[in-house]
């Protein structure tokens, strides 16, 4: 019998099933269920379908007029019919995905403490760094496949938020459930509370975290390690997700776990694999290649010099030397361009500097060349914004740009939207509709001349949903940079303009259910190749992909005893 018409054998009844998110039907409980769990009574008499409550949702979430007071009102159902809030998502992706993830999430981080309501999710505070496995085994959450775990010390472009920070493993995994069809059962968002360096946190009254400067050095990395250890003890394959550590933290942390447990970091990862999908797109559409482009980056940190990396790795797969993929990238920080014989550059920094003989001859040529001799020199032919700081894409760099690159591919990824290096409306004023533009927070459409320009949203939500549900259909132990590489490829493929020449570059939230399969699909493979899984045939790998894909549908219930 089909695995999901099965019903659920419930032991416990009466208000408790109200009160439990992942089983409340709330107004669907059938006549028979009200009977045989204790509930008549405890609902209105009449028994509503999951669409009628959704359209019920619908109708109060239209109703307040700001996004903040949305995503309260969102959560508050999260937080107590899981189902009808992933059906009432469902039908409205498009418009309900700012709400509940970039960009509003971003406010709902700083207004945590301030909005508090209920608890989701587990806090790992560092006073109780001796009770670790205790607080693992407190979570609502039995059989968990899906963590993303954040430290709140670098939350979107917002800085440090303390334990406000939760509201980005929240958000993401909502996207785990609405793009990638992971069971909400399967996913736990933890915040590791280290303290915050943030003054108005430590001053304001309302914050609820550890009113502590953020613990550093071995104390911070043996805290680490003892949660990773705990975890692996308690759910041995989990898959985590690392998420909006501060780059001082985040690489170090990606590369003591990465070849040791099922993780990544999507900031660095993540985000590169869907930039590499994105360009990979824009150029199949332009029927040029990767490894034909110059690309300028403004912000050198983790998730910049990730991008990097990964934008060498396919231009090497494409044929070309690394060390002539690497001349091709230029990497500018606050600093200007980073040059070999710059001090203090990370080690994933120096890697990328440019060598100071190849740049010598350049016009204006000193220790701290900006963005804007960067682009005329080096004549880019694409631009990515990751420095978190707003407006640094001016008016004059992108018009040099356009002035040696007839179709600029310009990507302003920085989030939320309060902190893009540009407006696709401006770039595309500036370019006279040539620019290709993606963001990292989405935007609306650029109407120029009569003519109607699609935002894509280079987001990593295109991606993380998709690898995670390979990983769990496949049984992956890792997360391997061939996975993340087959991941851009993927997305590339699912690309409107790359397919047909015209559409959007990236495509639309409403078919993101496909896109992630095909991800997963694609990535499953090559866990398998790489012998990080057991060996399938394609049919049982899409079987598998299909089998794992939740539906926020209500299931029968019966009753049953301990
Ligand atoms: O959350 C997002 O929208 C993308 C992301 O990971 C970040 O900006 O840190
Ligand atoms: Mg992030």
């Amino acid at each position: 019998m089909d695995d999901k018409k099965r019903p659920l054998y419930l032991p416990f009844a009466g208000p408790a099933l109200l009160e439990a998110p992942l089983i409340n039907k709330g107004s669907a409980f059938t006549e028979e269920e009200r009977m045989f769990f204790n509930l008549d009574g405890l609902l209105p008499y009449y028994i509503e379908t999951i669409e009628e409550q959704a359209s019920r949702a619908y109708d109060q979430f239209r109703s307040f007029n700001n996004d903040l007071d949305k995503h309260i009102y969102l959560r508050n159902i999260q937080d107590t019919n899981e189902t009808l809030f992933y059906r009432l998502v469902q039908n409205h992706i498009s418009e309900m995905m700012p709400v509940i993830y970039t960009p509003t999430v971003g406010l709902a981080c700083e207004r945590f403490s301030k909005n508090w309501r209920r608890n989701r999710g587990l806090f790992l505070s560092y006073p109780y760094k001796d009770r670790i496995d205790d607080i693992l085994n407190n979570s609502t959450r039995h059989k968990v496949k899906v963590i993303v775990m954040t430290d709140g010390e670098r939350i979107l472009g917002l800085g440090d938020q303390g334990i406000g920070g939760m509201g980005i493993p929240i958000g993401k995994l909502s996207l785990y459930t609405s793009c990638g069809g992971i069971s909400p059962a399967y996913t736990l968002p933890i915040t590791l509370d280290v303290g915050t360096d943030n003054p108005h946190l430590l001053e304001d009254p309302m914050y609820m975290g550890w009113r502590h400067k953020r613990i550093g050095g071995d104390e911070y990395y043996e805290f680490i390690e003892a949660v990773m250890q705990a975890i692996h003890r308690r759910w041995p394959d989990t898959l985590i997700q690392f998420e909006d550590f501060a780059q001082k933290n985040a690489m170090p942390i990606l590369e003591r776990y990465k070849d040791k447990y099922c993780c990544f970091n999507d900031d660095i990862q993540g985000t590169a694999a869907v930039t590499v999908g994105s360009l990979l797109a824009a150029c199949k559409a332009a029927h040029s290649k990767l490894s034909e482009q110059r690309i300028a980056f403004l912000g050198a940190g983790s998730a910049g010099c990730g991008i990097a990396e990964a934008i060498v790795a396919q231009m090497v797969s494409e044929g070309i030397s690394d060390e002539q993929a690497r001349r091709q990238v230029f990497m500018v920080d606050r600093w200007g361009l980073l040059q070999d014989n710059m001090p203090n550059l990370l080690p994933f920094q120096q890697k990328l500097a440019q060598k100071r003989d190849d740049i010598e001859h350049w016009q204006n040529f000193c220790d701290n060349i900006s963005l804007l001799d960067v682009v005329n020199n080096a004549k880019p032919t694409v631009l990515i914004g990751v420095s978190g700081a707003p407006g640094l894409f001016t008016e004059e760099i992108i018009r040099a740009m356009h002035s040696h690159c007839s179709r600029p591919i310009i990507f302003p990824l920085s989030n939320p939207t309060s902190r893009v290096e540009a407006t696709p409306k401006d770039i595309l004023h500036w370019t006279s509709g040539q620019a290709l533009v993606a963001t990292g927070s989405p935007f609306e459409p650029v109407v120029i001349d009569g003519q109607t320009y699609e935002i894509a949203q280079c987001n990593n939500s295109y991606i993380f949903p998709g690898i995670g549900l390979g990983v769990l259909a496949t049984g992956a132990r890792r997360v391997t940079d061939e996975m993340l590489m087959a991941s851009s490829r993927a997305l590339a493929e699912c690309s409107p303009l790359a397919i047909n020449g015209e559409g959007s570059l990236l495509p639309r939230l409403e078919e993101i259910h496909n896109v992630s399969r095909h991800i997963a699909f694609v990535v499953g493979k090559t866990a398998i190749e790489q012998g990080h899984a057991l060996p399938t045939t394609d049919e049982l790998l899409l079987q598998a992909i299909e089998s794992n894909f939740w539906y926020p549908e209500y299931r029968r219930y019966r009753r049953t005893s301990f």
